[in-house]
This record gives C-alpha cells, structure tokens and sequence, in this order.
C-alpha cells in the first residue's frame, strides 16, 4: 500500500484553553521551516478550529480543559474535528480523546470519545511523583537523524497510563519496562489510531523535538 504524503504547508493548532499550550506552540514554531509548517495557532474558538489542518490538545487538567471547552461552545466542533482531523493529544489531551477513563471524578468526566483506549488517570501518582526515564524508541526511526540515539527522554507529570487497547487497529507505540517479576507487561503510554496520536508523556518539555515531528508526518499522511 502507498501512502500519499501532502507536502503543503500546514497550519497547526494548539488548543489553548489550559495547561502547557505555549511549550507546543514554541516547539513548532521553531520546527516551521524545517517542517513546511505555514501557521501555528492557539486555538479558542471555532473559527480558528476551522483554519487548521492539524491539532495538538495538550497536558494539563482534563476535567477543566473539557470544562472550559464545553463553556465557550468548543465541545461539539472539537468532537467532530477529532472524528476526521490529525490529533495528538499528550498527557490530558490523551485522556480527553479516549472513550473511557477510569478514576475520574465522581460525576465521570465529559471525553471526546474517538480513541478506543480505556485509559487510568492520575495512574503514575501525583505530581511529586513526576519522572522521567530514557527509552529505546524504534517508532521515531523516521525521523531521527543517522549516527543519533534513538532513545527519548519520556516525562510523565501526573501522568494517565492506557490500562485497555478496545480496538485491534490501535498500535502501541511504546510501553514502559515492567516494575517487577510479577508484571507481565509495562505501561502502554503511545498509541496510535488512525488518525489520532495519544501519548501519556510531555515531549513538549524536552529538548528533543522528534515526537512533534513524527506528529507532523502522521498529519500530512492523514490530510
Ligand atoms: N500532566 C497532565 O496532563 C496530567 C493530566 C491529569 N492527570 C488529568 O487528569 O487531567
């Protein structure tokens, strides 16, 4: 099968409601040429979801970005952006893609429902439990320069772990080593569907851009 690549340039949005939007609008700007990407916008409103090809929903708090989304009337065009469009969501993003999270507040919690994963909030603990850990990651061969490392520094702050794949399309991207004999398998905190990229980490808060990158060939193969 061949996969048609648009070469165009792009406009990306960053949905800008809360949490860490301006650590991924810094890291595309600084991709734009590189990467023929003609706009980076923080996305508010419906007009400016309707100007991009291509959508970052970032980490923060799930339960308030959803929120805020449904206040200023951004809940129903984001559930139809995300039906079709490229969309990455990391760390709250991710949880607000999938279509079924558990430890959530006692009322549940309003999801975008298009990534067949069931995901854990809060399932690596709270903040002061953050870490990050290096990682052979074959799934940015494409886009890591020859004679580097493939490795990526992952950054998990309050981070959703996926504990259900619910769809055989849905890849796993990277899993995290198990933490004991007993464990049979490590965290899944990379998927891919489709269109859709849901990633448990902050790749926005390293030095490393690759993940980005990827996101951005996975959009012009989806566009
Ligand atoms: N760093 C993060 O985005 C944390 C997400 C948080 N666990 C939530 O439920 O929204």
């Amino acid at each position: 099968m061949t996969i048609s690549i648009d070469s165009r340039p792009l406009n990306i949005g960053v949905l800008a409601l809360q949490g860490a939007f301006s650590e991924h609008v810094i890291v595309l700007n600084k991709l734009a040429n590189t990467e023929n990407i003609s706009k980076v916008i923080e996305v508010r409103t419906k007009e400016q979801l309707g100007s991009i090809d291509a959508l970052i929903i970032p980490g923060g708090e799930s339960t308030t970005m959803a929120l805020i989304a449904e206040r200023s009337g951004l809940i129903e065009p984001l559930r139809e952006f995300v039906k079709t469009k490229p969309t990455w969501g990391t760390c709250a993003g991710l949880i607000l893609l999938s279509h079924k999270a558990t430890n959530t507040k006692k009322n549940g919690q309003e999801l975008l429902g298009v990534l067949p994963v069931t995901v854990s909030r809060n399932k690596f603990g709270r903040q002061v439990d953050s870490f990050t850990i290096s990682l052979p990651s074959p799934c940015l061969d494409a886009v890591t320069e020859s004679g580097n490392s493939n490795s990526f520094p992952y950054v998990f702050i309050r981070a959703p772990c996926i504990i259900g794949i619910d769809d055989p399309l849905v890849q796993e991207l990277i899993v995290l080593p198990t933490s004991s004999p007993a464990e049979e398998k490590g965290d899944i905190v990379a998927v891919k569907y489709k269109h859709l990229l849901g990633t448990s980490f902050h790749p926005e808060l390293t030095n490393d851009n690759r993940w980005h990158q990827y996101f951005i060939n996975m959009a012009r193969e989806n566009i």
